[in-house]
């Protein structure tokens, strides 16, 4: 997060809405700055921001019940205009006010808004009369409001659905503009922050690109900095920015776990030796991790040694760097959101996620993380902004754990060969069909089970080759890819002909959920 402040942008005060940095996107993609501050701290990034507008976000808490968040009154005192979300509007009623009262008439999802007046929020997009789709998720609502304030679009359910006081440029909205269940809301938000708030909208991913610089220059000083890097989008484009921010004192460390895809780890290492004139290493630690794994077949327990096992090896490398001050690292802003402090209670694990995010607290070093306030598409916009290949950008995703969690049961080195040249030919077919970009993520798996076969006359007893493919937003949900049978046909007759170990080979049709994406 910057320390500094900000011309032209807009500050969003998040009381820990599930949707909060769903506004955040929304203001960039109107070519606006803006910072999600947490409402504890809202005062202080109010002053130290110093936004041209305030937006003030929805909340799993009610305003009725005691010690509530509220928004700083420094907010309303700096006559800046304000939007409140749901939660935002209903404190900031009670704030100036008005009344809310709980547990009338619960909505969620789809509600219909009726326009009753003109609004200068509105211009350009709706007219009194008019009827729009929005998206609701509350229970209470507001029931009177503050002097100034005026209804200016109802709902059945919600009488102050969308409220307005035109000359303090306050609005209220019963419902969630920023979601896109509620289709003209992005453009509700771009109404307030170039109508009302009379922003321009003249910021870009290069603008973000020299803020990041910029600032991991004056994190960093002339320290050292290590960052873990897998050629994913995430720790390539931090990576490039940090080299770009403090070059030479960067070193980047690629740990070849055995558990890569077919050359993976050699073109990794060759593209940024190629374009990048960056320090890195490549670690063969392959030796050490697969003979940790070998025989191991519980998937926690898989990904607990592997998780061990990167720390040690991090931990030796920058020990012969001679130390390093700093760990620079790809977290995106959905790996953040869980750190609002009040978010509900904890929640079952699925998986451990194997993480780095281990590291910095062993090896008594500093987080850079340029990447904390961005989305994965905005990543990739920044990574093609930072020069970085096409193919490279559009890379699906690849868990740290590779290969070992594609292969249940127990891990051999045989096994994952086999995985490997399937997995290949797998994706060298979506290649050449034209599919891969229009598929989220897809790849092997090879299931430890063998089934009678029979090739050239002869009898095969092999392995069994089960085929993913998803498309997803965020990893979160996801529904299995509709390939038409001839290209899985195609695909799995290859598979068989040319890997040696696998007869037969079957297709995953689980949605997430109730599956997960990974096999384990
Ligand atoms: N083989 C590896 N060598 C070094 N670091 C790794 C390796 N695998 C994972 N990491 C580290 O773990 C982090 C998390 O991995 P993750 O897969 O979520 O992100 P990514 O690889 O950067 O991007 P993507 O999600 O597109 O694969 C990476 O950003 C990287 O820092
Ligand atoms: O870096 C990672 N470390 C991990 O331990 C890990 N486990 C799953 N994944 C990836 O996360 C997304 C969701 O996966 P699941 O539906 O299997 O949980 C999918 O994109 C998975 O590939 C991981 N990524
Ligand atoms: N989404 C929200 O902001 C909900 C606000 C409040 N918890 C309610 O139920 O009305
Ligand atoms: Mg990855």
């Amino acid at each position: 997060m910057t320390q500094t402040a900000h011309p032209d942008s807009v500050l969003i005060v998040d009381f820990g809405s599930q949707v909060t940095q769903l506004i955040a996107r929304r203001v960039r993609e109107a070519g606006v700055y803006c910072e999600i501050v947490p409402f504890q701290s809202a005062e202080e990034g109010f002053k130290r921001l110093q936004p041209k507008a305030v937006i003030l976000s929805g909340s799993p808490a009610s305003t009725v019940d005691e010690g509530s968040p509220r928004a700083p009154q420094i907010i309303f005192d700096s006559g800046l205009p304000v939007f409140g979300i749901c939660y935002g509007q209903q404190t900031m009623c009670m704030q100036l006010g008005g009344k809310v009262e709980s547990g009338h008439h619960r909505e969620f999802g789809r509600a219909f808004l009726d326009v009753d007046k003109d609004c200068q929020l509105f211009e350009g997009l709706w007219s009194s009369g008019s009827r729009h789709q929005v998206w609701m998720s509350h229970g209470d609502r507001v029931t009177a409001l503050p002097d100034g304030f005026e209804v200016v679009a109802t709902s059945s359910n919600a009488p102050y659905a969308f409220i307005a006081d035109e000359k303090r440029k306050y609005y209220g909205v019963q419902f969630h503009p920023e979601v896109v269940h509620t289709p003209d809301g992005a453009k509700l938000i771009g109404n307030f922050i170039h109508n009302i708030a009379g922003i321009k909208g003249d910021w870009s991913m290069s603008a973000y690109r020299q803020k990041a610089v910029d600032e991991i220059r004056k994190q960093v000083g002339d320290k050292r900095v290590i960052c873990a890097l897998s050629g994913g989008v995430d720790s390539s484009v931090a990576a490039l920015l940090i080299h770009e921010a403090v070059g030479d004192q960067l070193t980047c460390i690629l740990v070849d776990h055995g558990l890569m895809r077919k050359d993976e780890a050699a073109n990794v290492v060759a593209m940024f030796r190629e374009h990048y004139n960056l320090h890195l290493l490549h670690v063969d630690a392959s030796d050490r991790f697969i003979g940790e794994l070998e025989g191991v077949s519980d998937p926690e327990t898989k990904r607990k040694i592997i998780g061990r096992l990167f720390i040690e090896t991090f931990e030796e490398e920058a020990k012969k760097l001679g130390g390093a001050d700093f760990l620079g690292q790809g977290t995106l802003y959905p790996d953040v959101i869980e750190s609002v402090s009040f978010t509900g209670g904890p929640s079952v694990t699925i998986k451990s996620h194997h993480n780095v995010g281990g590291l910095p607290e062993r090896m008594k070093m500093q987080l850079v993380e340029p990447l904390r306030e961005l989305f994965k598409d905005e990543v990739r916009a920044l990574g093609r902004e930072l020069g970085l290949p096409d193919s490279f950008i559009g890379r699906h995703p690849f868990p740290g754990p590779g290969l070992a969690i594609r292969c249940p049961g127990g891990i051999t080195r045989e096994k994952l060969e086999i995985l490997r040249e399937a997995d290949a030919i797998y994706l060298d077919e979506i290649r050449k069909a034209g599919l891969y970009d229009a598929i989220w993520q897809a790849f092997a798996v090879l299931l430890p089970v063998q089934t009678v076969g029979v090739m050239g006359d002869g009898r095969t007893y092999e392995f069994v080759c089960a085929l993913r493919a998803v498309t997803s937003v965020d990893g979160m949900t996801a529904d299995f890819y509709h390939y038409d049978m001839e290209f899985l046909g195609r695909a799995a007759t290859r598979i068989i002909n040319e890997v040696r170990g696998i007869n037969r080979v079957v297709y995953d049709v689980t949605s997430k959920p109730p599956g997960t994406i990974e096999w384990e």
